[in-house]
Protein backbone atom coordinates (compact mmCIF):
# COMPACT_ATOMS: atom_id res chain seq x y z
CA UNK A 1 0.00 0.00 0.00
CA UNK A 2 2.82 2.53 1.51
CA UNK A 3 4.34 1.80 -1.99
CA UNK A 4 1.53 2.39 -4.15
CA UNK A 5 1.44 5.89 -2.13
CA UNK A 6 5.15 6.91 -2.97
CA UNK A 7 3.95 5.84 -6.54
CA UNK A 8 1.26 8.26 -6.82
CA UNK A 9 3.47 10.79 -5.10
CA UNK A 10 6.31 10.84 -7.51
CA UNK A 11 3.71 11.06 -10.27
CA UNK A 12 2.57 14.24 -8.68
CA UNK A 13 6.02 15.92 -8.20
CA UNK A 14 6.66 15.30 -11.60
CA UNK A 15 3.98 16.89 -12.96
CA UNK A 16 4.43 19.87 -10.77
CA UNK A 17 8.31 19.92 -11.42
CA UNK A 18 7.12 20.70 -14.85
CA UNK A 19 9.32 17.91 -16.13
CA UNK A 20 8.71 18.05 -19.81
CA UNK A 21 7.82 14.29 -20.00
CA UNK A 22 5.22 13.87 -16.99
CA UNK A 23 1.57 14.08 -17.97
CA UNK A 24 0.31 17.60 -17.61
CA UNK A 25 -2.13 18.19 -14.77
CA UNK A 26 -5.49 18.97 -15.89
CA UNK A 27 -7.10 21.86 -13.62
CA UNK A 28 -10.48 22.22 -14.33
CA UNK A 29 -12.41 24.62 -12.28
CA UNK A 30 -10.29 24.28 -9.05
CA UNK A 31 -10.59 20.62 -9.34
CA UNK A 32 -7.66 18.64 -10.71
CA UNK A 33 -7.12 14.20 -11.52
CA UNK A 34 -4.31 12.18 -11.80
CA UNK A 35 -3.85 8.78 -13.15
CA UNK A 36 -1.57 6.34 -10.81
CA UNK A 37 -0.13 3.49 -11.82
CA UNK A 38 1.01 0.33 -9.38
CA UNK A 39 4.81 0.05 -9.26
CA UNK A 40 6.14 -2.21 -11.38
CA UNK A 41 9.19 -2.66 -8.57
CA UNK A 42 6.68 -3.92 -6.00
CA UNK A 43 6.71 -7.15 -5.09
CA UNK A 44 3.58 -8.71 -2.82
CA UNK A 45 4.62 -10.11 0.67
CA UNK A 46 2.11 -10.18 3.16
CA UNK A 47 4.34 -11.36 6.06
CA UNK A 48 6.36 -8.27 4.89
CA UNK A 49 2.19 -6.50 4.50
CA UNK A 50 1.51 -7.49 8.07
CA UNK A 51 4.81 -6.70 9.90
CA UNK A 52 4.51 -3.08 8.39
CA UNK A 53 0.97 -2.90 9.62
CA UNK A 54 2.39 -4.35 13.10
CA UNK A 55 4.80 -1.38 13.06
CA UNK A 56 2.09 1.43 11.83
CA UNK A 57 -0.74 0.20 14.14
CA UNK A 58 0.19 -2.36 15.93
CA UNK A 59 0.04 -2.11 19.96
CA UNK A 60 1.98 -5.25 20.29
CA UNK A 61 5.58 -5.70 18.17
CA UNK A 62 5.54 -8.05 15.35
CA UNK A 63 6.29 -11.55 16.37
CA UNK A 64 9.32 -13.29 15.97
CA UNK A 65 8.63 -15.17 13.44
CA UNK A 66 7.30 -12.53 11.31
CA UNK A 67 10.61 -10.66 11.67
CA UNK A 68 12.78 -13.47 10.62
CA UNK A 69 10.80 -13.81 7.31
CA UNK A 70 11.01 -10.02 6.52
CA UNK A 71 14.02 -10.08 7.82
CA UNK A 72 15.59 -12.11 4.83
CA UNK A 73 13.46 -10.55 2.87
CA UNK A 74 15.54 -7.59 3.85
CA UNK A 75 18.84 -9.04 3.55
CA UNK A 76 18.38 -10.64 0.80
CA UNK A 77 18.04 -6.96 -0.55
CA UNK A 78 21.08 -6.04 0.99
CA UNK A 79 24.18 -4.03 -0.41
CA UNK A 80 25.50 -6.60 -2.26
CA UNK A 81 28.53 -8.68 -0.34
CA UNK A 82 31.89 -10.37 -0.62
CA UNK A 83 33.33 -12.64 2.20
CA UNK A 84 36.76 -13.50 3.17
CA UNK A 85 38.12 -16.51 5.07
CA UNK A 86 41.72 -17.30 6.46
CA UNK A 87 42.58 -21.07 4.90
CA UNK A 88 45.30 -22.74 6.48
CA UNK A 89 47.88 -25.18 5.05
CA UNK A 90 48.42 -29.21 6.37
CA UNK A 91 51.70 -30.30 6.71
CA UNK A 92 53.92 -30.06 3.52
CA UNK A 93 51.13 -28.01 2.06
CA UNK A 94 49.41 -31.29 1.08
CA UNK A 95 45.86 -29.39 1.09
CA UNK A 96 44.56 -26.03 2.48
CA UNK A 97 41.53 -26.78 4.59
CA UNK A 98 39.51 -23.22 5.48
CA UNK A 99 36.62 -23.27 8.20
CA UNK A 100 32.87 -22.89 7.35
CA UNK A 101 29.59 -22.86 9.77
CA UNK A 102 26.81 -25.06 8.38
CA UNK A 103 23.28 -25.09 9.79
CA UNK A 104 21.81 -23.45 13.43
CA UNK A 105 23.79 -23.15 15.56
CA UNK A 106 26.46 -23.45 13.38
CA UNK A 107 28.60 -26.17 13.28
CA UNK A 108 31.87 -25.31 12.08
CA UNK A 109 33.81 -27.79 9.82
CA UNK A 110 37.59 -27.52 8.27
CA UNK A 111 36.90 -28.20 4.35
CA UNK A 112 39.19 -28.31 1.60
CA UNK A 113 37.92 -25.87 -1.25
CA UNK A 114 38.41 -27.57 -4.73
CA UNK A 115 38.42 -25.78 -7.96
CA UNK A 116 38.53 -29.52 -9.18
CA UNK A 117 35.25 -30.63 -8.21
CA UNK A 118 31.59 -29.09 -7.47
CA UNK A 119 30.09 -31.49 -4.59
CA UNK A 120 30.22 -29.67 -0.46
CA UNK A 121 30.23 -32.65 1.11
CA UNK A 122 31.04 -33.61 4.96
CA UNK A 123 31.80 -35.86 7.17
CA UNK A 124 28.70 -36.72 9.39
CA UNK A 125 26.61 -38.04 12.14
CA UNK A 126 25.92 -40.78 9.28
CA UNK A 127 29.67 -41.93 8.52
CA UNK A 128 30.96 -44.33 11.21
CA UNK A 129 32.77 -43.98 13.67
CA UNK A 130 35.66 -46.34 12.76
CA UNK A 131 35.45 -44.01 9.22
CA UNK A 132 34.77 -40.05 10.97
CA UNK A 133 37.36 -40.95 14.17
CA UNK A 134 39.48 -37.71 14.59
CA UNK A 135 37.09 -35.16 12.23
CA UNK A 136 34.40 -33.23 12.88
CA UNK A 137 30.98 -33.94 11.83
CA UNK A 138 27.81 -32.46 11.02
CA UNK A 139 24.71 -33.46 12.62
CA UNK A 140 21.95 -32.01 10.44
CA UNK A 141 19.68 -33.36 13.74
CA UNK A 142 21.48 -31.27 15.76
CA UNK A 143 20.49 -27.96 13.42
CA UNK A 144 17.03 -26.26 13.80
CA UNK A 145 17.30 -25.23 9.68
CA UNK A 146 18.61 -28.70 8.31
CA UNK A 147 15.93 -30.09 5.58
CA UNK A 148 16.45 -34.12 4.50
CA UNK A 149 16.51 -34.10 0.50
CA UNK A 150 14.60 -36.85 0.37
CA UNK A 151 15.80 -39.40 -2.52
CA UNK A 152 18.90 -37.51 -3.25
CA UNK A 153 22.37 -39.35 -3.27
CA UNK A 154 25.70 -38.71 -4.31
CA UNK A 155 29.02 -41.10 -4.87
CA UNK A 156 32.57 -39.48 -5.85
CA UNK A 157 35.64 -41.12 -6.70
CA UNK A 158 38.31 -38.76 -7.24
CA UNK A 159 41.63 -38.66 -9.58
CA UNK A 160 43.47 -40.12 -6.69
CA UNK A 161 41.41 -42.99 -6.00
CA UNK A 162 39.89 -41.48 -2.97
CA UNK A 163 36.34 -41.68 -2.41
CA UNK A 164 32.80 -40.66 -0.27
CA UNK A 165 29.35 -41.37 -0.76
CA UNK A 166 26.10 -40.71 0.78
CA UNK A 167 22.61 -38.30 1.14
CA UNK A 168 21.67 -34.62 0.67
CA UNK A 169 20.43 -32.20 3.10
CA UNK A 170 20.05 -28.35 2.61
CA UNK A 171 20.96 -25.79 5.29
CA UNK A 172 22.81 -22.49 5.62
CA UNK A 173 26.48 -22.52 5.07
CA UNK A 174 28.34 -19.22 6.02
CA UNK A 175 31.79 -19.24 4.67
CA UNK A 176 33.98 -15.63 6.14
CA UNK A 177 30.39 -13.73 6.65
CA UNK A 178 28.64 -14.82 3.38
CA UNK A 179 25.84 -17.21 4.16
CA UNK A 180 23.40 -18.92 2.07
CA UNK A 181 20.24 -20.74 3.33
CA UNK A 182 19.59 -23.19 1.88
CA UNK A 183 23.25 -24.50 -0.05
CA UNK A 184 22.83 -28.33 -0.91
CA UNK A 185 25.29 -30.13 1.88
CA UNK A 186 26.22 -33.84 0.91
CA UNK A 187 26.64 -36.28 3.93
CA UNK A 188 28.68 -38.95 3.86
CA UNK A 189 27.50 -42.50 4.84
CA UNK A 190 30.93 -43.76 3.95
CA UNK A 191 34.23 -42.60 2.88
CA UNK A 192 37.86 -44.29 2.14
CA UNK A 193 40.49 -44.72 4.24
CA UNK A 194 42.47 -41.69 2.21
CA UNK A 195 39.85 -38.96 3.80
CA UNK A 196 39.30 -40.81 7.29
CA UNK A 197 43.45 -40.63 7.48
CA UNK A 198 43.15 -36.67 6.65
CA UNK A 199 41.97 -36.18 10.06
CA UNK A 200 42.22 -31.98 9.87
CA UNK A 201 39.79 -32.45 6.49
CA UNK A 202 36.12 -32.38 7.61
CA UNK A 203 35.23 -32.36 3.83
CA UNK A 204 35.38 -30.40 0.24
CA UNK A 205 33.49 -27.27 -0.35
CA UNK A 206 33.57 -27.56 -4.56
CA UNK A 207 34.74 -24.83 -6.59
CA UNK A 208 34.30 -26.15 -9.72
CA UNK A 209 31.26 -25.72 -12.44
CA UNK A 210 27.95 -27.16 -11.10
CA UNK A 211 27.38 -29.43 -14.13
CA UNK A 212 30.13 -31.15 -12.86
CA UNK A 213 27.87 -31.26 -9.35
CA UNK A 214 28.09 -35.65 -8.31
CA UNK A 215 24.07 -35.69 -6.92
CA UNK A 216 21.60 -37.93 -8.04
CA UNK A 217 18.99 -37.33 -9.58
CA UNK A 218 19.69 -33.54 -9.87
CA UNK A 219 22.94 -31.93 -9.53
CA UNK A 220 22.95 -28.87 -7.20
CA UNK A 221 24.48 -25.69 -7.33
CA UNK A 222 27.63 -25.09 -5.64
CA UNK A 223 28.22 -22.44 -3.21
CA UNK A 224 29.88 -20.01 -5.19
CA UNK A 225 27.17 -20.55 -7.73
CA UNK A 226 24.07 -19.95 -4.80
CA UNK A 227 25.41 -16.67 -3.40
CA UNK A 228 27.41 -15.29 -7.13
CA UNK A 229 24.24 -13.10 -7.58
CA UNK A 230 24.67 -11.14 -4.61
CA UNK A 231 28.65 -10.89 -4.78
CA UNK A 232 29.71 -7.48 -5.40
CA UNK A 233 31.63 -8.90 -8.20
CA UNK A 234 30.64 -12.55 -9.93
CA UNK A 235 34.30 -14.24 -8.64
CA UNK A 236 36.13 -15.63 -6.21
CA UNK A 237 40.13 -15.30 -5.13
CA UNK A 238 42.47 -17.23 -4.07
CA UNK A 239 45.88 -16.31 -2.06
CA UNK A 240 47.90 -19.80 -0.51
CA UNK A 241 51.51 -19.21 1.05
CA UNK A 242 53.93 -21.81 0.86
CA UNK A 243 53.56 -23.51 4.56
CA UNK A 244 52.05 -20.15 5.89
CA UNK A 245 47.88 -19.36 6.08
CA UNK A 246 46.35 -17.64 2.94
CA UNK A 247 43.18 -16.13 2.14
CA UNK A 248 40.13 -16.84 0.15
CA UNK A 249 37.93 -14.06 -1.04
CA UNK A 250 34.42 -13.92 -2.76
CA UNK A 251 32.77 -11.29 -4.22
CA UNK A 252 36.31 -8.69 -4.26
CA UNK A 253 39.38 -8.15 -5.29
CA UNK A 254 41.26 -7.46 -2.36
CA UNK A 255 44.24 -5.07 -4.19
CA UNK A 256 46.56 -5.60 -1.58
CA UNK A 257 47.03 -9.32 -1.88
CA UNK A 258 48.69 -8.95 -5.61
CA UNK A 259 51.90 -6.60 -6.30
CA UNK A 260 51.26 -7.53 -10.30
CA UNK A 261 49.06 -6.46 -12.53
CA UNK A 262 45.99 -9.27 -13.01
CA UNK A 263 46.81 -11.19 -16.19
CA UNK A 264 43.28 -12.84 -17.46
CA UNK A 265 42.43 -16.14 -19.68
CA UNK A 266 39.43 -17.19 -20.95
CA UNK A 267 38.79 -20.32 -19.46
CA UNK A 268 37.04 -23.28 -21.12
CA UNK A 269 33.92 -24.41 -19.26
CA UNK A 270 33.36 -27.38 -21.49
CA UNK A 271 34.87 -30.26 -18.62
CA UNK A 272 33.51 -28.60 -15.60
CA UNK A 273 37.08 -26.91 -14.73
CA UNK A 274 38.92 -23.67 -14.78
CA UNK A 275 40.62 -24.95 -18.18
CA UNK A 276 42.98 -22.36 -19.38
CA UNK A 277 45.81 -22.19 -21.37
CA UNK A 278 49.42 -21.02 -20.55
CA UNK A 279 50.96 -19.56 -23.65
CA UNK A 280 54.33 -20.80 -23.29
CA UNK A 281 56.69 -21.97 -20.78
CA UNK A 282 60.95 -21.46 -19.82
CA UNK A 283 62.99 -23.42 -17.59
CA UNK A 284 66.21 -21.86 -16.80
CA UNK A 285 66.25 -20.05 -20.24
CA UNK A 286 64.78 -22.33 -22.37
CA UNK A 287 61.08 -21.65 -24.09
CA UNK A 288 58.52 -24.38 -24.25
CA UNK A 289 55.43 -24.51 -26.22
CA UNK A 290 51.31 -23.61 -24.64
CA UNK A 291 50.21 -25.65 -21.86
CA UNK A 292 46.63 -26.23 -21.19
CA UNK A 293 45.46 -27.06 -18.00
CA UNK A 294 42.57 -27.15 -14.83
CA UNK A 295 43.66 -24.70 -11.95
CA UNK A 296 42.85 -27.10 -9.14
CA UNK A 297 43.09 -26.44 -5.47
CA UNK A 298 42.49 -29.43 -4.60
CA UNK A 299 45.66 -31.21 -6.48
CA UNK A 300 49.24 -30.80 -4.13
CA UNK A 301 51.18 -30.75 -7.08
CA UNK A 302 51.90 -29.46 -10.71
CA UNK A 303 51.18 -32.57 -12.92
CA UNK A 304 51.83 -30.99 -16.13
CA UNK A 305 52.74 -32.51 -19.67
CA UNK A 306 55.03 -35.43 -19.64
CA UNK A 307 57.41 -33.52 -22.42
CA UNK A 308 57.18 -30.53 -19.77
CA UNK A 309 58.50 -32.17 -16.92
CA UNK A 310 60.97 -34.37 -19.05
CA UNK A 311 62.28 -30.70 -20.08
CA UNK A 312 62.40 -29.16 -16.31
CA UNK A 313 64.24 -32.27 -14.81
CA UNK A 314 66.67 -31.97 -17.44
CA UNK A 315 67.74 -28.83 -15.92
CA UNK A 316 67.99 -30.94 -12.41
CA UNK A 317 71.09 -32.72 -12.24
CA UNK A 318 70.83 -36.21 -10.48
CA UNK A 319 67.19 -35.85 -11.36
CA UNK A 320 65.88 -39.09 -12.52
CA UNK A 321 62.04 -40.55 -13.20
CA UNK A 322 62.10 -43.35 -10.09
CA UNK A 323 59.21 -46.03 -11.36
CA UNK A 324 59.20 -46.97 -7.90
CA UNK A 325 58.00 -43.76 -6.59
CA UNK A 326 55.78 -43.22 -9.42
CA UNK A 327 57.71 -39.85 -10.17
CA UNK A 328 60.72 -37.58 -10.70
CA UNK A 329 63.30 -37.67 -7.81
CA UNK A 330 66.44 -35.96 -7.29
CA UNK A 331 68.54 -35.17 -4.48
CA UNK A 332 67.28 -33.00 -1.74
CA UNK A 333 70.45 -31.02 -1.61
CA UNK A 334 70.08 -30.24 -5.62
CA UNK A 335 69.37 -26.12 -5.81
CA UNK A 336 65.92 -26.68 -8.28
CA UNK A 337 65.73 -23.60 -11.56
CA UNK A 338 62.44 -21.85 -11.16
CA UNK A 339 59.66 -22.34 -13.65
CA UNK A 340 57.84 -20.13 -15.53
CA UNK A 341 54.62 -19.82 -17.30
CA UNK A 342 53.03 -16.71 -19.67
CA UNK A 343 49.60 -16.72 -19.31
CA UNK A 344 46.56 -13.78 -20.19
CA UNK A 345 50.19 -11.92 -21.26
CA UNK A 346 52.10 -11.97 -17.83
CA UNK A 347 54.15 -14.06 -16.27
CA UNK A 348 53.95 -16.55 -13.29
CA UNK A 349 57.50 -18.15 -11.76
CA UNK A 350 57.11 -21.11 -9.67
CA UNK A 351 60.22 -20.64 -7.64
CA UNK A 352 62.64 -23.49 -7.30
CA UNK A 353 62.25 -23.73 -3.38
CA UNK A 354 58.58 -24.77 -3.90
CA UNK A 355 59.61 -27.54 -6.55
CA UNK A 356 61.37 -29.30 -3.86
CA UNK A 357 58.23 -31.05 -2.36
CA UNK A 358 59.45 -33.36 0.05
CA UNK A 359 62.25 -36.11 1.12
CA UNK A 360 60.52 -39.07 -0.13
CA UNK A 361 60.63 -40.47 3.59
CA UNK A 362 61.38 -37.95 6.73
CA UNK A 363 65.26 -37.83 6.82
CA UNK A 364 65.66 -39.54 3.66
CA UNK A 365 68.29 -37.15 1.33
CA UNK A 366 65.99 -38.35 -1.86
CA UNK A 367 63.56 -35.93 -2.62
CA UNK A 368 60.19 -36.15 -4.71
CA UNK A 369 59.55 -33.16 -6.93
CA UNK A 370 56.45 -30.98 -6.90
CA UNK A 371 56.13 -30.94 -10.61
CA UNK A 372 55.58 -34.01 -12.21
CA UNK A 373 53.88 -35.65 -15.10
CA UNK A 374 50.44 -36.47 -15.43
CA UNK A 375 50.93 -39.39 -17.73
CA UNK A 376 47.79 -41.68 -17.03
CA UNK A 377 46.18 -38.50 -15.41
CA UNK A 378 44.00 -37.55 -17.79
CA UNK A 379 44.23 -33.90 -16.84
CA UNK A 380 46.98 -31.28 -16.67
CA UNK A 381 46.64 -29.76 -13.57
CA UNK A 382 47.89 -26.24 -11.97
CA UNK A 383 48.07 -27.74 -8.65
CA UNK A 384 48.51 -26.31 -5.20
CA UNK A 385 52.81 -25.85 -6.72
CA UNK A 386 51.69 -23.48 -8.97
CA UNK A 387 48.30 -21.51 -7.47
CA UNK A 388 50.75 -20.94 -4.52
CA UNK A 389 53.40 -18.60 -6.47
CA UNK A 390 50.10 -16.25 -7.54
CA UNK A 391 47.55 -14.08 -6.39
CA UNK A 392 44.40 -16.00 -8.75
CA UNK A 393 41.03 -14.73 -9.69
CA UNK A 394 38.31 -16.95 -10.53
CA UNK A 395 35.55 -14.88 -12.40
CA UNK A 396 32.16 -16.44 -14.27
CA UNK A 397 29.88 -13.76 -14.99
CA UNK A 398 27.64 -16.03 -16.33
CA UNK A 399 28.31 -15.86 -20.30
CA UNK A 400 32.15 -15.74 -20.08
CA UNK A 401 34.56 -17.24 -17.10
CA UNK A 402 37.65 -16.14 -16.73
CA UNK A 403 41.11 -16.76 -14.53
CA UNK A 404 43.53 -13.90 -13.61
CA UNK A 405 47.05 -14.48 -12.29
CA UNK A 406 48.93 -12.07 -10.71
CA UNK A 407 52.20 -12.13 -9.05
CA UNK A 408 52.25 -11.28 -5.07
C1 LIG B 1 40.72 -32.96 -10.77
C2 LIG B 1 41.62 -33.56 -9.72
S1 LIG B 1 40.67 -34.18 -8.35
C3 LIG B 1 40.04 -32.84 -7.62
N1 LIG B 1 40.69 -31.69 -7.56
N2 LIG B 1 38.85 -32.99 -7.09
C4 LIG B 1 42.41 -34.72 -10.22
C5 LIG B 1 41.98 -35.44 -11.32
C6 LIG B 1 42.70 -36.54 -11.71
C7 LIG B 1 43.85 -36.89 -10.98
CL1 LIG B 1 44.75 -38.30 -11.43
C8 LIG B 1 44.27 -36.17 -9.88
C9 LIG B 1 43.54 -35.08 -9.49
C1 LIG C 1 41.47 -37.10 1.02
C2 LIG C 1 42.44 -36.43 0.14
S1 LIG C 1 43.56 -37.69 -0.45
C3 LIG C 1 44.75 -36.65 -0.97
N1 LIG C 1 45.08 -35.63 -0.19
N2 LIG C 1 45.30 -36.88 -2.13
C4 LIG C 1 41.84 -35.69 -0.98
C5 LIG C 1 41.43 -36.34 -2.15
C6 LIG C 1 40.89 -35.60 -3.17
C7 LIG C 1 40.81 -34.22 -3.02
CL1 LIG C 1 40.18 -33.26 -4.31
C8 LIG C 1 41.24 -33.60 -1.86
C9 LIG C 1 41.75 -34.33 -0.87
Amino acid sequence: MRNMIASVFVLFAAGFSGLANAVPLQINNGTFSVTTHPNPEFVAHGPTAMYKAYLKYGKTPPPALLRTVTDYRAQKKAKRESGSVVTTPEVLDQAWLTPVQIGTPGQTLNLDFDSGSSDLWVFSSSTPASQSRGHSVFSPGKSSTAKESPGYTWSITYGDGSSSSGTVYTDVVDVGGLSFPSQAVETANRVSPEFTQETNLDGLLGLGFSTINAVKPTAQNTFFDNIKSDLNQPLWTVDLKHQEPGTYNFGNINSSLHTGEIHYAIVNTRRGFWTFTATSYSVGGAIGGSITGIADTGTTLALLPTAVAKAYYSKVPDALYDNSQGGYVFPCAASLPDFTFTVGGGEITIPGNYINYAPLTPGSKTCFGGIQGNTGIGEVIFGDVALKSAFVVFENSGDTARIGWAKK
